[in-house]
């Protein structure tokens, strides 16, 4: 495994540091963490035990970046980073919009990835999307499969689908958390505490995700075989329909990968 950097360390570096660190296939001691804000510093080397530095030019030193910030702020610390990076370091990116193209235009690096992975990444149940360029070598794929899978499934996928991967999954967790506390909110009303109801909820969501995956059955097979003819599920399922249920979930997946378009 290379040694891995990371510039920037908020909600997504964390969530997939947290992955690799408790899988335990790379020692701590060979991930180095950029983060400007002291308190977040402090806080990820104290429960990572990783090398923490405030300096993106050492963290760059490593031989595989995750460029682990915001879209907005690329061009900055790009720039900032001009002498650091070069064809030594494989480049990681996570940012929507930013396209192989761009990256290779806005640095010296020839061995380029993008990525777009989610906060599940946190417990081992990450999805990540890989898109390599054609510089990667077969080394370079092996070390990026190895760190990306250390915290969930992964996947290979041409450019032009990136921004539905970040839909489906880099965004779809909130959207998936909304429907949580949407069907808590619901047994709240009937009269459920709402910590057992947010309890009830996730559980019901993992198991149907799992049902999906480890069944290889089609999603309507399974809603099929919930829905008793003149039964309660049936009956909902007409109410959600009438809300736009189906269409409000395809919307809201499609104006994400527009702005990841306009990005
Ligand atoms: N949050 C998510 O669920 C996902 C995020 N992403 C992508 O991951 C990237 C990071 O997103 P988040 O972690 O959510 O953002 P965040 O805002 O939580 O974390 C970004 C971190 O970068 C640090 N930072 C800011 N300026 C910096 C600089 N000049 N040098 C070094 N570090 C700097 C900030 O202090 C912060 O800790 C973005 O490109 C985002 O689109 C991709 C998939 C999912
Ligand atoms: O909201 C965002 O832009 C990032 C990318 C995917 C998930 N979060």
């Amino acid at each position: 495994m290379y040694k891995i950097g990371f510039i920037g360390c908020g909600n997504m570096g964390s969530a997939m540091l947290r992955g690799v660190v408790s899988k335990g296939d790379v020692a701590p001691s060979d991930i180095i963490v950029a983060e400007p804000l002291q308190e977040k510093a402090d806080a990820v080397a104290a429960e990572f035990g990783v090398n923490v530095t405030t300096d993106n030019t050492v963290a760059a030193q490593s031989e595989l970046l995750v460029l682990a910030i915001k879209p907005q702020v690329y061009a900055v610390v790009l720039e900032g980073l001009s002498e650091a990076l070069g064809p030594d370091t494989l480049l990681l990116s996570l940012a929507p919009g930013k396209t192989l193209a761009y990256l290779a235009e806005a640095t010296k690096c020839t061995r380029i990835t993008r990525l777009m992975p989610n906060t599940p990444a946190a417990v081992g149940e990450g999805m990540t999307s890989v898109v390599y360029n054609d510089a990667c070598t077969e080394a370079d794929k092996q070390a990026v499969m190895d760190f990306v899978t250390s915290f969930g499934r992964a996947q290979v996928i041409p450019e032009h689908l990136i921004d539905a991967a970040t839909a489906i999954a880099g965004c779809s967790p909130a959207y998936v958390y909304m429907f949580i506390e949407a069907m808590a909110d619901a047994a709240v009303i009937e009269g459920m505490p709402r910590a057992q109801a947010y309890q009830y909820a996730a559980q019901a969501v993992l198991g149907s995700a799992k049902m999906v995956i480890e069944s290889g059955k089609h999603p309507a097979e399974l809603k099929d075989a919930v829905c008793s003819p003149g039964g309660t599920t049936i009956a909902g399922l007409r109410a959600l329909e009438k809300a736009g249920f189906r269409s409000a979930v395809i919307e809201g997946l499609e104006a994400t990968c527009e702005k990841a378009r306009n990005l």
